[in-house]
């Protein structure tokens, strides 16, 4: 047996996302999300389902935050709802909404676990995307004029803070693939998307340093890692662009100030153009305090012309998936975040989501999902190996505390380490709760 010990500063936690777990969605003043639009027309989420109850976090909050309690998390990690501040996304502030986010803050204050807020996770407000949502430049002032509330209010109390939560979903898988909510599909308007949340994200860095808020802000991508499948040129070329499509197009502009040629190249050659206004670099260009990476799975991938958006196909290996149908490949975890800390240098990094799907049901009162530990302790393993090559881990945030909805496949795939019963509501902690807890009480763990 092996220790996995982890530094004495290690910190620990577990997220979630407003749309995700809250329901509630017509109480409290809030107004209508574009996934409240999205989730109720017909065929975009499997079995129809939506967010209207959720977890009925709005109601349960207190239930949760005793769970997080007893696991012993250093962090909370959860969304604000847009809607639920600016029902209309500008206009009249819903102070119902300040005050129920004022209470959930509060108590984890209280429990000694520190809130780390992100202020964009997917759900915009409907009557902002009646205007053209992030392809109209208008929505950066929306959220600016939103983030500014939410600096001020909350100053001194929330002292980590996320600009948006994977704008590769919220731009390509959105705009282009059409799988998430608005559902367009045109790579133009996805590239248009991509860059406004670049810039809303600087300026959004930029007010939090002029209003001089107290604590850290950062934004969180996700990756995945796409591994040649031979030393040839071409499957090298094309996975180098399949992890540039989720990392560099992400990533350069914020840490670099520019977008990465050869990606602007292949896009142009697309039909596809960067439409960058004086400034906007500079803006983008912000130095933040710390990097939230989201982690699930990887492939191996080869060049095949004409495949997909980058002449790029996933090979199957074999390597076991999860119920969701991703692969197990905490191998990539290790080479996305060394070849993060070697292209970007020596950002402080905490890991906003690592989670796996599988949808173990109670038997007796236990979820005996022994899968999801095993996900968990080679993850784990992988990111202990990349601190030790010097990789700025500060901490790691597993996806997610409950099972919820997991946008287009609904209810059907679940990524908590609390299953919860949809009928009932009922949370029962999982197997792997109790492991992740006696991790975290150890700052070790053996394999
Ligand atoms: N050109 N586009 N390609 C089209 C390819 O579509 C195939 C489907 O793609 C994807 C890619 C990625 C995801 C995804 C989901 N989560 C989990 C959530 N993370 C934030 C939190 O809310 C969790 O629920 N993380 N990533 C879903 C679908």
């Amino acid at each position: 047996m092996a220790i996995i010990q982890f530094p004495k500063d290690m910190k620990w936690g577990v997220a979630t996302a407003s749309y995700q777990i809250e329901g509630a969605v017509n109480e409290g003043g809030r107004g209508v999300s574009i996934w409240d639009t999205f989730s109720k027309t017909p065929g975009k989420v499997v079995n129809g389902d939506n967010g209207d109850v959720a977890c009925d976090s709005y109601h349960r909050y207190n239930e949760d935050l005793e769970i997080m309690e007893d696991l012993g998390v250093d962090f909370y990690r959860f969304s604000v709802a847009w809607p639920r501040i600016f029902p209309n996304g500008t206009g009249e502030l819903n102070q119902e909404g300040l005050d129920y986010y004022h209470q959930l803050v509060d108590s984890l204050l209280e429990k000694g676990i520190e809130p780390m807020c992100t202020l964009y996770h997917w759900d915009l407000p409907q009557a902002l995307q009646d205007k053209g949502g992030w392809a109209n430049r208008e929505t950066i002032d929306a959220y600016i004029n939103y983030a500014e509330v939410m600096f001020n209010e909350f100053k001194g109390k929330i002292k980590h803070w996320i600009t948006f939560n994977e704008p590769w979903c919220v731009s390509f898988l959105s705009n282009f693939a059409g799988i998430h909510a608005p559902g367009n599909q045109d790579l133009q308007l996805a590239v248009d998307v991509a860059h406004h949340l670049h810039v809303a994200h600087g300026k959004a860095v930029i007010r939090f340093r002029e209003l001089g808020v107290e604590g850290q802000i950062g934004y969180a991508p996700n990756v995945e890692w796409n591994e040649p499948y031979s030393n040839k040129q071409e499957d090298i070329d094309a996975c180098k662009r399949a992890n540039a499509y989720f990392m560099d197009w992400f990533f350069d502009p914020v840490f670099k100030g520019s977008y990465p040629q050869f990606m602007v190249d292949w896009f142009e050659k697309k039909g596809v153009t960067l439409n960058i206004e004086e400034g906007d670099m500079e803006i983008i260009h912000q130095p933040i305090d710390f990097l939230g990476i989201n982690y699930y799975s990887g492939s191996v991938g080869r060049y095949k012309e004409n495949e997909g958006l980058f002449d790029h196909e996933k090979v199957d290996t074999g390597y076991l998936k999860t119920d969701i149908g991703w692969n197990v490949y905490p191998e990539g975890f290790y080479k996305v975040l060394t070849h993060i800390g070697e292209t970007y240098g020596d950002v402080p990094i905490y890991i906003t989501e690592n989670g796996s799907c599988y949808n173990d049901e109670p038997e007796h009162g236990q979820v005996k999902d022994n899968k999801r530990v095993d996900y968990l302790k080679q993850h784990l393993v992988s990111l202990h190996r990349s601190m030790e090559t010097g990789v700025n881990i500060k901490g790691y945030l597993t996806w997610s505390l409950l099972d919820n909805f997991e946008w287009a496949e609904g209810y059907t795939m679940r990524f908590g380490i609390v299953h919860v019963n949809y009928r009932t509501l009922e949370r029962t902690k999982k197997d792997s709760f109790y492991w992740y807890k006696q991790t975290i009480s150890n700052n070790f763990f053996e394999v």
